[in-house]
């Protein structure tokens, strides 16, 4: 098993990551989760594109470029023979002796890389899952898409301990997104969710959803809603590169619509693999 750091493709055992590296000490850097079908990425430009602005906006320009990277992935999908599976891969600011105040620009950056052999997840997206509601405590730049995940595993815990699969996390009675994907409503046949602004991650597969919705004249609307819009929506999903579009049948114990995934979300689901279909050739 292949993974990368800084370039150089090593086994998985010799991997080892020098303790003062600042992704390491601080999360001081931006990652992405890549989706792979049938051996070839899927959206790899957008979400390369994306770690580009996540570095901007933390002051770190990524040394690599989008070609750069998207060969060295290309590479490690065919040496580790990847067909269904997700990449990982996170870019820090580098080694440095611990300081706060960001080290010199000369120090390189680390990047690393690595696969996951994964199936898609039928059977959620068959019989959708169920999930727990979290007030949102996290910081004020969830567009980017961080390191620093501590906000999003704890709502994510609590939803397993809830013996549930995903947390909903809302400020206040403003529903925002899961603690690892975007979460929709569907009501009268339109699809609403939240504006990718600062308090959501403007996540890949929500745009793919959006682009598809409006590309087969389903309706969408991008804004704020509330808990009880939540709650009396007629369908609820979540999407996100692991998840792809899972319908939400239950949250809080409360069953969604009739407790089944609604005709809209399969209409979306079909549409989005449809995408895979023509990116992918699978
Ligand atoms: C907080 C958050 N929101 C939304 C999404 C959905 O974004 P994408 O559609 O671009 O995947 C993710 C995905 N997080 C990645 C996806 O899989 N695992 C992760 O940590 C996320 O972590």
């Amino acid at each position: 098993e292949y993974v990368i750091i800084n370039g150089d493709f090593i086994n998985r055992s010799d991997a080892k990551i020098d303790m003062e590296d600042r992704g390491y000490q601080f999360g001081d850097g931006v990652y992405e989760v890549i989706r792979v079908y049938n051996g070839k990425m899927f959206t790899a430009k957008e979400h390369l594109e994306r770690l580009m602005v996540s570095g901007k906006k933390i002051g770190m320009e990524i040394s690599y470029s989008v070609q750069e990277i998207k060969d060295m992935l290309t590479e490690l999908i065919s040496k580790n023979q990847l067909t269904h599976g997700t990449i990982y891969m996170q870019v820090s600011r580098g080694i440095a002796p611990r300081n706060h105040a960001y080290p010199a620009t000369d120090v390189a950056q680390t990047f690393v890389a690595n696969t996951k052999s994964v199936d898609r997840p039928a059977r959620n997206m068959e019989k959708g899952v169920n999930t727990i509601l979290v007030e949102d405590i996290r910081w004020l730049l969830c567009d980017i898409k961080s390191l620093n995940l501590l906000g999003n595993i704890m709502a994510k815990q609590k939803a397993v301990d809830a013996g549930c699969f995903e947390a909903i996390q809302h400020r206040g009675d403003i529903v925002t997104e899961g603690s690892s994907s975007n979460v929709s409503i569907i009501k009268d046949g339109k699809v609403i969710t939240h504006p990718a602004d600062n308090l959501i991650l403007n996540g890949i597969t929500r745009q793919k959803v959006l682009e598809v919705c409006r590309n087969n004249n389903i309706p969408v609307e991008e804004r704020e809603f509330s808990l009880e819009e939540l709650k009396s929506a007629d369908e609820i999903f979540i999407s996100g590169t692991t998840v792809e579009v899972t319908p939400i049948i239950e949250i809080a114990g409360e069953k969604v619509g009739d407790g089944t995934p609604g005709a809209v979300s399969r209409q979306i689901q079909e549409l989005f693999k449809k995408a895979i279909e023509e990116e992918c050739g699978c």
